[in-house]
C-alpha cells in the first residue's frame, strides 16, 4: 500500500473511497489545488488560478454523474497579495461558479507565505456514477484525448509559455457525456493523477485488472490534471455507448478488458 492509502484507510470508513461521498443523493467532495504543488504562480493569472481550482472541484461532482450546487472556498493567501489580484481570484471563482449554477456560501480567509486554495463542493445526483460495479469482462474507456496537460507543464518547467487555450489552464469537463450515458456506463471517475494512477484506483476498487488491447504509452498515461472521464461498461452496451458519446461529441477510446489479472500502475506515484 503506497503512503497516501495507508494514511487514508486509519480513518477506517467505507464513505472514502470515490472522486466523492455519496450520502442520500448528495454528493460531498473536496480538492486542494497548492502554490507550488498545482501551480506556480508566474504560470497563471490569479483569475485562472481560481477558475482552474474551481474546475478540478466541479470535476469530481461531474464524474459522479452529480450537478454542483454548492461551493465553500478556503483561500490563505500571501500577505502581499495586491487587492487587484483579490479581486482577479474573486473573479474566477465567480465565474466559474455561476457558469455551473453554483452558489458559493461560505469558506474560510487566511494569511499564508503561499497561495492555497481548498474547495468543498456539494452537489447532487439521481443517478450515481461510481468507481464500484466493475464486472470481470467488461470493456474500459476513456473520453478525448490525453497527454498535453503533461506536456504543457513540461513546457513550463522549462520556462515556455502555453498558449491561451492550453488544457492546463483552460478545462473543458464531460459533463454532456456522463449526463448522456451515465445509464450505460457501471462505473466511472475522472482523470486526474493520469489514465494508468486512476486504472489502479478503479483496479483496487474493484478487485479487478485489466487485459489491454492497445499498447498506450507513459507520455499519454502518465499524464495527470487531464480532467477526462475514465468508464467502464458492459460490452452489450458497445454500440449504444459509442453512439450517445457521438451525440455528444465526445471521442471514446476502447483500450482494455477487466479481468481477474493483478495490475501494476508502470507511472511513479506523484504525491509520496
Ligand atoms: N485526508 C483525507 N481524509 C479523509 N479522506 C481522504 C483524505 N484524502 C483523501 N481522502 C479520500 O480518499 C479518496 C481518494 O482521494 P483522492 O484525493 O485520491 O481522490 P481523487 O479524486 O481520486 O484524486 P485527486 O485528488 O487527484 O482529484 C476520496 O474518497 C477522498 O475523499
Ligand atoms: C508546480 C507543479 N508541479 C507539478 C504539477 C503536476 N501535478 C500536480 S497535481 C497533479 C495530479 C493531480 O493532483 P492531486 O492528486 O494533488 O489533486 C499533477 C500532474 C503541477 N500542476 N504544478
Ligand atoms: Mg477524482
Amino acid at each position: 500500500m503506497n503512503l497516501e492509502n495507508y494514511f487514508i484507510s486509519q480513518f477506517n470508513s467505507s464513505r472514502i473511497g470515490d472522486d466523492g461521498a455519496l450520502i442520500g443523493d448528495t454528493v460531498y467532495s473536496k480538492d486542494a489545488f497548492f502554490e507550488n504543488v498545482h501551480f506556480k504562480t508566474k504560470w497563471m493569472s490569479h483569475y485562472q488560478i481560481a477558475a482552474k481550482s474551481m474546475m478540478i472541484n466541479i470535476s469530481d461532482a461531474i464524474s459522479m454523474n452529480a450537478k454542483p450546487k454548492y461551493a465553500l472556498l478556503s483561500v490563505a493567501m500571501p500577505k502581499s497579495i495586491s487587492k487587484q489580484q483579490m479581486r482577479e481570484l474573486a473573479s474566477g471563482f465567480k465565474d466559474t461558479a455561476s457558469t455551473y449554477g453554483i452558489e458559493i456560501i461560505g469558506g474560510d480567509t487566511i494569511s499564508n507565505i503561499k497561495l492555497d486554495i481548498t474547495i468543498t463542493i456539494i452537489s447532487t445526483t439521481k443517478r450515481p456514477l461510481l468507481r464500484s460495479g466493475l464486472r470481470q469482462g467488461y470493456m474500459i474507456a476513456y473520453t478525448g484525448e490525453l497527454g498535453k496537460s503533461k506536456k504543457d507543464l513540461q513546457r513550463l518547467l522549462g520556462n515556455a509559455k502555453l498558449h491561451k487555450k492550453s488544457k492546463f489552464v483552460d478545462i473543458k469537463l464531460r459533463e454532456k457525456f456522463v449526463n448522456n450515458c451515465s445509464r450505460l456506463l457501471s462505473s466511472g471517475m475522472d482523470i486526474s493523477d493520469g489514465l494508468f494512477s486512476d486504472l489502479d484506483k478503479l483496479a483496487s476498487a474493484n478487485k479487478l485488472g485489466f487485459k489491454f488491447n492497445k499498447k498506450i504509452s507513459k507520455a499519454i498515461a502518465c499524464s495527470g490534471e487531464e480532467y477526462e472521464m475514465l468508464v467502464a461498461f458492459d460490452k452489450r452496451y458497445k454500440k449504444a455507448l459509442i453512439r450517445r458519446a457521438a451525440q455528444v461529441r465526445t471521442p471514446l477510446n476502447i483500450f482494455a478488458t477487466s479481468a481477474r489479472v493483478r495490475y501494476t500502475n508502470r507511472c511513479k506515484a506523484h504525491h509520496f
